[in-house]
């Protein structure tokens, strides 16, 4: 097999058990090199889960995880090496300087002179004035830089990044996502988990959305897009009061004064043979909107969470 055609992450019935949990139900994922892919699912989907075996910090109760064709725990230095981590959470050592916290981890990838790359890394992220503070005086936004410089410190072929703007403001979202775009554009593999919807429908090329602990969807962002049959019709009519025919009212999701919501199949319901039904009953129409489903809708549908990924 030639090196381009090894997938970056090739995951197969992947099962978790914590005592009689099963956060993980047999999981078969496999991205390609250079692709920017979303990982989403609600809260306890297993996402953490699935990327804590990813890095090897967790191992799982059956099945393989290989990161650019190394197992994860038979090959674990070279899986390691081939995979960066933001993780979801603020962990760090308080007691090194930015820069001394960059050089460990070098040292831990047998990296002896990064200089230049640390360089680059602490000027990216705008962490240069911070390069010699202690970690403990750093806000929470510039600690998750450094987490981030971290990850990058051994510039691996596959990032993953584990919700990293959750709670973040937006300069530092905008710096990281101009990061995460420079990084795909050089050939890095992206997976991302994000609560964002939206930020997953700008950025991903492909998407898995996992609910307890099985993969319920996997395809391209279009493909998700296209699997949501509705789309919202929105109408402003001349009558508040208006009665509508009943070929109409049966397709109501929202009615507030003159504004009239309607849910029509994109498949078989047509704005035009609704609009004219209110015609031929006399219903007078002043304006006309229609609405695309979003991500988050084919979330809601697919998983029946309110809450996004
Ligand atoms: N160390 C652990 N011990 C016991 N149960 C755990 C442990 N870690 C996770 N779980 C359980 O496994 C399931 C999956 O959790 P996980 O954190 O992977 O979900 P998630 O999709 O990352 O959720 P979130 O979006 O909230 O971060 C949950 O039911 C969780 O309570």
């Amino acid at each position: 097999m030639a090196t381009s055609d090894i997938p970056a992450v090739d995951i197969a019935d992947v099962r978790k058990h914590y005592g009689l949990l099963e956060a993980l139900k047999g999981v078969d994922l496999r991205i390609e090199q250079g692709e920017f892919f979303g990982l989403l699912g609600p809260n306890g989907a297993g996402k953490s889960t699935l990327i804590g075996i990813m890095a090897g910090l967790a191992r799982a109760s059956s099945g393989r995880v290989r990161i650019m064709g190394h197992d994860t725990v038979s090959d674990f230095r070279r899986a390691r090496a081939a995979l960066g981590v933001v993780p979801q959470e603020l962990v760090y050592d308080p007691f090194f300087s930015v820069r001394e916290l960059l050089e460990l981890q070098s040292g831990y990838f047998g990296l002896l002179r990064n200089g230049p790359w640390i360089d680059e890394l602490l000027h990216v992220l705008d962490l240069t004035d911070k390069a010699d503070a202690n970690m403990q005086a750093l806000s929470g936004g510039m600690k998750r830089r450094v987490l981030i410089a971290q990850a990058l410190v051994h510039r691996p072929p596959v990032v993953v990044l584990d919700e990293p703007t959750a709670g973040v403001d937006v300069e530092l979202r905008q710096a990281l996502w101009r990061l995460t775009r420079k990084l795909h554009g050089e050939g890095h593999t992206i997976v991302l988990t994000t609560h964002y919807l939206e930020e997953a429908e700008a950025l991903c090329d492909r998407i898995a959305i996992l609910d307890h602990g099985a993969v319920c969807a996997l395809d391209t962002k279009d493909g998700l897009l296209n699997r949501y049959p509705w789309r919202l019709l929105r109408l402003t009519l001349t009558d508040e009061h208006a009665v509508l025919p009943e070929a109409v009212s049966e397709r109501i999701v929202d009615r507030s004064g003159c504004g009239v919501t309607l849910r029509l199949r994109k498949d078989t319901d047509n704005a035009g043979e609704v609009l004219a039904a209110l015609f031929r009953a006399g219903v007078g129409v002043t304006d006309i909107h229609t609405e695309e489903p979003s991500l988050e809708d084919v979330f809601m549908e697919l998983t029946g969470d309110e809450e996004a990924a």
